[in-house]
């Protein structure tokens, strides 16, 4: 269901609700009384789509069970997708992929296209939309108590923003707003991630993958640019010297072949469903 549709839905139940939550005695801290606040009551008032846990002031989802959150991490053409394919098969396991398909049309556009052909002018465009579509794959509601999503809004961030910045592709004033909307985002609003399962792959086989998938729009991608992107998650996930990581990281060697990666998952799905523990 769309965001909007669960905004609507979530209506009724949400407006008799709102001021009868306990308050919650954990949580990250922002001033009380502050703008932000003054944002939430408006925001519950008239939109009905979420509530404030009083001592953390955070946005949380209304009337979601806790759920297990996974993230499947990596590079491009990593496997990722395949991953989750395979995990997709399991019942009480939900999946979601990236919603590339919207980065490739939205509204009669292709802003994925349009960024690899002019990242000056148009990765701020394609960022601010990842960014939209990411904060609506975490928002959104699942029935079954495990849900595995294909990245997450802090790989958008840490990973593809700050490449596009760092190498001089997105002017700074881009990245600047576009800072500014993600740490709004992850105050204000209640992200949980339980797991990262980062699928560790070599550039060079990423590139032999992503020529094969042929997918169109990514065929002027060089290998330099699959190199930087690997480095950065290094320095993130596997060095912890760049950004705060959300949850506890499960790295899983990703260069071989299908069959071999298969076996690792299933070798790996304990842990990975036992995501509190790793
Ligand atoms: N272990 C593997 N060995 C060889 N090819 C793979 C492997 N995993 C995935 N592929 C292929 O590589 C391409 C990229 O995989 P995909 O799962 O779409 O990656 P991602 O979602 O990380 O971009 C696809 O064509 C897929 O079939
Ligand atoms: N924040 C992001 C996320 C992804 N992309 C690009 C990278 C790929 O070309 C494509 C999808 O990635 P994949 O799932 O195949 O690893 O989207 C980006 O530019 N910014």
């Amino acid at each position: 269901m769309s965001f909007t549709g669960r905004c609507i839905k979530s209506w009724w139940r949400s407006a008799t609700r709102i001021y009868t939550q306990p308050a919650v005695t954990s949580g990250r801290l922002v001033n009380v009384g502050d703008k932000s606040e003054a944002l939430f009551q408006t925001r519950a008032y008239s939109n009905n789509c979420y509530s404030t846990q009083h001592a953390s002031r955070k946005l949380v989802w209304n009337g979601e069970e806790k759920k297990l959150v996974i993230c499947i991490e990596g590079n491009i053409a990593s496997g990722k997708t395949t991953c989750l394919e395979y995990f997709s098969r399991t019942s009480n396991i939900e999946v979601l992929t990236e919603p590339i398909s919207k980065w490739r049309n939205v509204r009669g556009h292709n802003p994925l296209g349009l960024m690899y052909q002019d990242p000056t002018r148009w990765a701020m465009t394609l960022q601010t939309y990842v960014q939209l579509t990411m904060l609506d794959r975490h928002l959104s509601t699942t029935s079954a108590p495990v849900r595995m999503m294909e990245r997450s809004i802090y790989s958008a961030k840490y990973i593809f923003v700050e490449n596009l910045y760092r190498s001089g592709k997105m002017p700074e004033v881009d990245f600047a707003v576009l800072s500014e909307w993600f740490e709004w985002i992850t105050q204000n609003i209640n992200l949980p991630v339980d797991l990262i399962v980062y699928l560790q792959s070599s550039p060079q086989i990423c590139q032999q993958r992503m020529r094969e998938r042929c997918r169109e729009e990514e065929k002027v991608v060089p290998l330099e640019y699959l190199e930087a992107i690997h480095q950065l998650y290094e320095d993130w996930l596997i060095k912890k010297t760049s950004f705060s990581i959300p949850a506890p990281v499960l790295v899983i060697p990703a260069d071989q072949d299908l069959k071999k990666m298969l076996h690792h998952y299933e070798e790996n799905r304990e842990k990975i469903l036992a995501a509190r523990n790793v």
